[in-house]
């Protein structure tokens, strides 16, 4: 079975390549609210840089002046000295990372909100071309990569770099001999340290290529558990797991040899380095261009400064990382909506909930139409059936009505006014569709029923129930409206999560054009003569458009469309289609002989 490498994909279709630049003006964005607080951090890492370099050189003035002389008393404010350093050297190191760790989080917090509402006001293209898995991964996993970058490597790579800057100039002012001894190893370091960085960036990107092939396989598995059971394929997926196990494993142990070799081998060379200060700092002292409180300083300059270094190409991995995310994460916010909402909207004066197709043309992909040249009018009142077989168009034609897509050319109407002149709003408010597989939410059925508008008072929801005929179920329940519905609504069978809706759009736009997609398709005979019941008091007065495969329930439309391929074949009224002996009488009749042999 293949690993879904969906999750990996860079399919934004967004052509352009985002610069360094970029992506640090985009981060600025949300960190420049805290420009001021940023300088204050600064401010204590010059600080923090400066009592590093001062600390050894406290030492050195304590050994060659009272340590030397045997003046006690000329140790004491020395001693006192180095421990306020030490304290201030604490107390400002927690204070920058607090403060910069509180930084970073706002300004993710901020980032996150962004995304958020930018992945809301997506379209359906949108989420029918995304993965779910690739959206939760950006909000969480990219996230967390920038979240290192802004509360540890930046500090990092500033701290690292003016510490060692501070050091270099320091040790040069002491004593320039030492200083090019305490150097010997730098070079090699440093390009030990290019060599493993390279290594470093090609080993972390593959362990996060394997890491998301990992959750990728995972969230396909879980998601699919019931077929995976059903077609008794537990024993394949679980030789399929062990190959993504052992690949997560093999990525790890790659990526942790690479640090292995690296940090023993910066060991090594430190120890060198300071043998070698050891050495030519001690002949130093016997031919006497250096004192011992110098060679002390020296070793603990020496130790010092490779810190720096070690840190500083740690973090350019990090932020080759963190910057790899922050450029999906742009990706992602440079996509924008097909559809959308016009600068101008207009607002219908006199809604009397007629609706017009006008030679509407629609297809998901270029060059290939799934509705075909549609002209139907429905008047105000007028309930209509589509039928038609499957892949007919059906759900298409709804969803262009509730602008889930736009069309490729000619008009839909709503009240006499183009679709694309509403607002978003309105549009929703005229327009209440049904569709084919609702969606419960975590919360009780309350909560799905009021959808978060808290207003909304226990009658409404049971005068809605009782009309849709959802109320059957409901009553039934322990705890009723209160009752815990599982994920997705799992502990509802289809046709009373359809109910469900249904009750929904009755309590949300009890005024609107009413669409059902297949609403009663999953609901059992005896439910569907109280659904036959419930409609005619939901529909009275009302335009609707109802989508069914059960021609039984579609029988007393005020018309019933059929379409084939995209295109309206034939129309009337159910007598008037079977004496037309058509494609609808060809179905009726088949479905008619179905239900008699079952
Ligand atoms: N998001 C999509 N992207 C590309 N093609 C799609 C998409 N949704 C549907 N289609 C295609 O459009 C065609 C019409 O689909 P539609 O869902 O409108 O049919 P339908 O008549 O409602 O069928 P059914 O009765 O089975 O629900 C089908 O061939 C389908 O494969």
């Amino acid at each position: 079975m293949a690993v879904n490498t969906a999750l990996l994909d860079e399919d934004e279709n967004i052509e352009v390549s985002l610069s360094d630049s970029y992506l640090t003006g985009m981060l600025w964005e949300f960190l420049s609210p805290y420009k001021w607080q940023l300088v204050g951090v600064m401010v204590l890492l010059f600080a923090v840089s400066g009592i590093t370099v001062l600390l050894p050189y406290l030492i050195k003035l304590a050994i060659d002046g009272p340590i030397t002389d045997g003046d006690m008393n000329g140790l004491i404010p020395i001693g006192v000295g180095y421990l306020v350093a030490v304290v201030a050297l604490f107390a400002m190191r927690f204070a920058y990372t607090y403060w910069l760790q509180t930084i970073g989080q706002n300004a993710l917090l901020n980032l996150r909100q962004r995304l958020y509402e930018h992945i809301i006001k997506q379209d359906m293209a949108y989420f029918s071309k995304t993965p779910v898995g690739k959206i939760i991964s950006r909000m969480s996993n990219d996230i967390e990569a920038l979240t290192e970058l802004l509360s540890t490597s930046i500090v990092m790579v500033i701290s690292s770099g003016v510490t060692l800057i501070g050091l270099v100039i320091v040790m040069l002012a002491l004593n320039w001999r030492l200083a090019l001894i305490s150097f010997s190893v730098m070079p090699i370091m440093i390009a030990a340290s290019a060599y493993f960085r390279a290594k470093i960036r090609v080993v972390s990107s593959h362990f996060h290529r394997v890491m998301a092939e990992y959750q990728a396989y995972l969230n396909e598995q879980f998601n699919g558990m019931l077929i995976v059971q059903l077609f008794n394929r537990q024993q394949q997926t679980r030789k399929d797991f062990d190959k993504v196990n052992q690949d997560y494993l093999n990525a790890h142990i790659t990526q942790r040899d690479i640090y292995t070799y690296y940090g023993s081998l910066l060991q090594f060379l430190t120890t060198v380095g300071m043998a070698i200060v050891l050495y030519g700092g001690g002949y130093g002292v016997l031919a006497e261009w250096a004192t011992i409180g110098m060679l002390v300083a020296f070793i603990q300059y020496t130790r010092d400064s490779f810190d720096p270094i070690l840190q500083l190409s740690e973090q350019f991995a990090q932020i080759q990382s963190a910057f790899s995310a922050g450029e999906r994460i742009a990706r992602m916010l440079m996509v924008e909506p097909q559809v959308q909402q016009r600068p101008q909207t207009k607002a219908i004066d006199h809604f009397d909930q007629s609706i017009v197709f006008d030679n509407v043309c629609f297809g998901y992909e270029k060059g290939h139409d799934i509705i075909r040249g549609i002209n139907l009018t429905v008047e105000p009142g007028q309930k209509i059936a589509i039928v038609g077989a499957t892949g007919a168009g059906k759900t298409t034609l709804v969803k262009l009505l509730g602008r889930y897509y736009d069309i490729d050319s000619g008009r839909i109407l709503v009240s006499g006014t183009d679709i694309r002149d509403l607002s978003f709003e309105d549009l929703r408010h005229y327009i209440s569709i049904v569709p084919q597989n609702p969606y419960c939410f975590n919360g009780t059925v309350a909560d799905n029923l009021r959808l978060f508008k808290s207003d909304i008072t226990l009658e409404q929801m049971e005068s809605a129930a009782e009309t849709s005929c959802a109320n059957r179920f409901i009553d039934r329940l322990p705890g009723k409206y209160d009752y815990e519905l599982l994920p997705g609504g799992g502990n509802l069978s289809q046709g009373e999560r359809q109910l469900l809706a249904l009750a929904r759009a009755l309590i949300h736009s009890p005024e609107s054009i009413l669409v059902l997609d297949e609403a009663t398709s999953n609901i059992d005979t005896e439910t569907e003569v109280y659904i036959q019941e419930a409609m005619d008091r939901i529909l009275e007065g009302r335009t609707a458009i109802i989508i069914a495969h059960r021609l039984s329930t579609v029988r007393d439309a005020d018309r019933i469309v059929v379409m084939s391929q995209g295109q309206i074949v034939e129309q009337g009224s159910h007598d008037e289609l079977l004496a037309q002996n058509g494609m609808y009488a060809q179905l009726y009749h088949r479905q008619f002989a179905e239900e008699m042999l079952a």
